[in-house]
């Protein structure tokens, strides 16, 4: 079948743990598109470094677009309406809409696409996620530039893990019996791909929050 932006030749999916990982599903344009429109969503609310609720910095940076985005400082985890600096997120873009529609499984649209900037050296640890109403609904990722070593646990801490390289262009759907599962990001290979020029790693997480 035909997706909306043309492309005939999206690739399957491998299944990990449950979780589908799409290698390869954007073309090198349709990163750079993407990348042009985050750039926008960055304009209008921008990168800031999460405090986890114990006080530490988080070595990721993030934002979001849609109706909520999802912050973290000293009163915890959740999604807000409001950037911390107190605008309105911007919407998400129409290409990465366009990716949930085709890869969600759901008649539901996201209401967060959360933007990760990973610098050299940044992490994100084992963690589930579980501040969304409604775990019949899937969490899918898209990776752009730096390639990044992700790793996939159980639905409780601890046991083995399994881990997979997430490059550029990729898509990851974290849903079903999946959906609950611990995830992260053990380390990002800096210098990896060209896509940004700074150097690092996006990851956008699209979510239904309520
Ligand atoms: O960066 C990634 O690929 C994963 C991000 C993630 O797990 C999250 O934002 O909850
Ligand atoms: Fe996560």
């Amino acid at each position: 079948m035909e997706s909306a932006s043309g492309r005939t030749d999206r690739p399957p999916p491998r299944d990990i743990r449950g979780f589908r990982h799409y290698p390869g599903w954007l073309t090198v344009d349709e990163q750079r598109a993407l990348l042009t429109d985050l750039r926008g969503v960055a304009a209008a609310a921008p990168l800031f470094s999460p405090v986890t609720p114990s006080g530490r910095a988080m070595s990721v940076k993030m934002t979001s677009a849609g109706d909520f985005g999802w912050v973290s400082d000293r009163h915890g985890y959740r999604y807000a309406p409001r950037h911390p600096a107190g605008g309105a997120w911007p919407p998400i873009p129409p290409q990465v809409l366009e990716i949930w529609q085709a890869v969600a499984g759901t008649t539901r649209a996201p209401e967060c696409c959360l933007v990760n900037y990973y610098p050299e050296g940044a992490r994100m640890g084992l963690h589930q996620d579980r501040d969304e109403a409604d775990f019949t609904l899937p969490v899918v990722s898209i990776s752009l530039g730096d390639d990044a070593l992700f790793r996939i646990g159980n639905l409780t801490r601890g046991g083995g893990t399994q881990s997979l390289w997430l490059r550029s262009g990729d898509v990851l759907v974290m849903g079903g019996a999946a959906r609950l599962r611990f995830h992260g990001v053990d380390r990002v290979a800096f210098g990896s791909s060209h896509l940004l020029p700074q150097g690092g790693r996006l990851s956008l997480t699209l979510r239904v929050v309520t």
